[in-house]
């Protein structure tokens, strides 16, 4: 049971999670982000800046939330935690919230990849653990301009049914929530619109640029054609999560570019900062989601016995990427296919 009340903690609060947490304190939501020094000073001294591609710009004074590198302080009286780290952090976040959160705080992993839930509720035994899906882009300020977060796409984002109050309590301006009774279909649907994310990192191209190009489009399609293929040996659905059914995907996607700017209005409402989470991790040197992405695919090709070359291809190629650390390679779309 949750209220409109109850004290809220981002648990790894950067791109996501100042944007979500800043939307929640905005609406005068009780919200502490967990988040690094270099975050929660800036939140300490100016606030959060919010903004988004529907023309809204608002900023969250310092006093309206609290933000801490501390663990304990910010877990420990939160009656809803929201995991927001990348898939690599989740074990240690999850440490930390047995460690300091109540026995009885509902907690929500937000983050992409199918099994982080799965992975939050195997360690967290007895607690209440929830699926969650985050369908837009965030855009975080370089380090050294003033903090800002800024939502570049649209969508909605999805909580496992369970919690009586969650999506009231979640729902504000900014952040349209809703509950779904099939999280597996809906972050299976997510992890189909995430296999472009490497694309968008290893061409350090915008998402909108990209995705308006037929030969990013053509290597796309074939991800998730493979992706598609090995769902179904192994009884996997996706849900329909950005306007088009799965399985009409990849149709749509090798479509002449005038046509597809046509029809996929949708999926083109992205402005011309957004790019992808796995581009940040590559510009900031940091590891990629890589292997819980295009690895999920991999695994269930394997295990199926159906081939992903493209998708083999795509990973190798971040793999040797995050290896130099050199941010994105800016590879052209022949470069990947060759
Ligand atoms: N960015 C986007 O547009 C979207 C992201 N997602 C998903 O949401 C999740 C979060 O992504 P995103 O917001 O981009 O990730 P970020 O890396 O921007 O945010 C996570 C933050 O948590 C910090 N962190 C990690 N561990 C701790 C800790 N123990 N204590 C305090 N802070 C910690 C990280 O710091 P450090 O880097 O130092 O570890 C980082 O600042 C991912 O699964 C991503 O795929 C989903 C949809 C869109
Ligand atoms: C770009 C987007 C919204 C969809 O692939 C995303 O999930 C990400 O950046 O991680």
């Amino acid at each position: 049971m949750a209220n409109n009340d109850s004290l809220v903690a981002i648990a790894g609060a950067g791109s996501i999670g100042c944007y979500v947490g800043g939307c929640l304190a905005l609406a005068g939501r009780r919200v502490n982000l967990l988040a690094r020094p270099r975050i929660g000073e800036a939140v300490r001294q100016d606030g959060l800046r919010v903004t988004d591609l529907d023309g809204r710009d608002r900023r969250a004074a310092p006093e309206a939330l609290s933000a801490t590198a501390d663990p304990a302080a910010a877990l420990r009286n939160a009656e809803v935690i929201l995991v927001m780290v990348k898939s690599g952090g989740t074990e240690e976040m999850t440490a930390l919230i047995a460690a300091h959160a109540r026995p009885d705080a509902v907690v929500i992993s937000l983050q992409n990849g199918v099994d982080n839930a799965d992975r939050l509720r195997a360690a967290l035994a007895g607690r209440q653990v929830l699926a969650g899906m985050v369908p837009f882009n965030v855009v975080q300020s370089p380090d050294g301009e003033p903090l800002r977060v800024h939502r570049a796409s649209e969508g909605k984002v999805m909580i496992e049914d369970g919690v009586a109050g969650l999506a009231e309590l979640l729902a504000v301006e900014g952040l349209t929530v809703e509950t779904h009774g099939d999280m597996a279909a809906v972050l299976w649907g997510k992890l189909l619109m995430n296999l472009n994310n490497a694309l968008v990192a290893l061409s350090g191209l915008p998402l909108a640029t990209e995705l308006a190009d037929r030969r990013w489009r053509l290597i796309l399609a074939g991800q998730i054609g493979e992706a598609l293929a090995a769902m179904k040996a192994c009884g996997i659905k996706p849900a329909r999560i950005a306007g088009l059914p799965p399985a009409l995907m990849p149709k749509v996607l090798r479509l002449p570019d005038w046509l597809f700017k046509r029809l996929a209005r949708r999926m083109l409402a992205i402005d011309a900062e957004a790019r992808s989470s796995m581009w940040d991790d590559l510009q900031r040197g940091r590891s990629t989601e890589i292997v819980e992405l295009q690895g999920a695919v991999l695994g269930l090709a394997q295990r199926a016995g159906v081939p992903a070359p493209v998708t083999a291809r795509v990973a190798a190629l971040v793999r040797e990427a995050e290896r130099q650390r050199q941010g994105s390679p800016g590879l052209s779309p022949e470069a990947v296919r060759a």
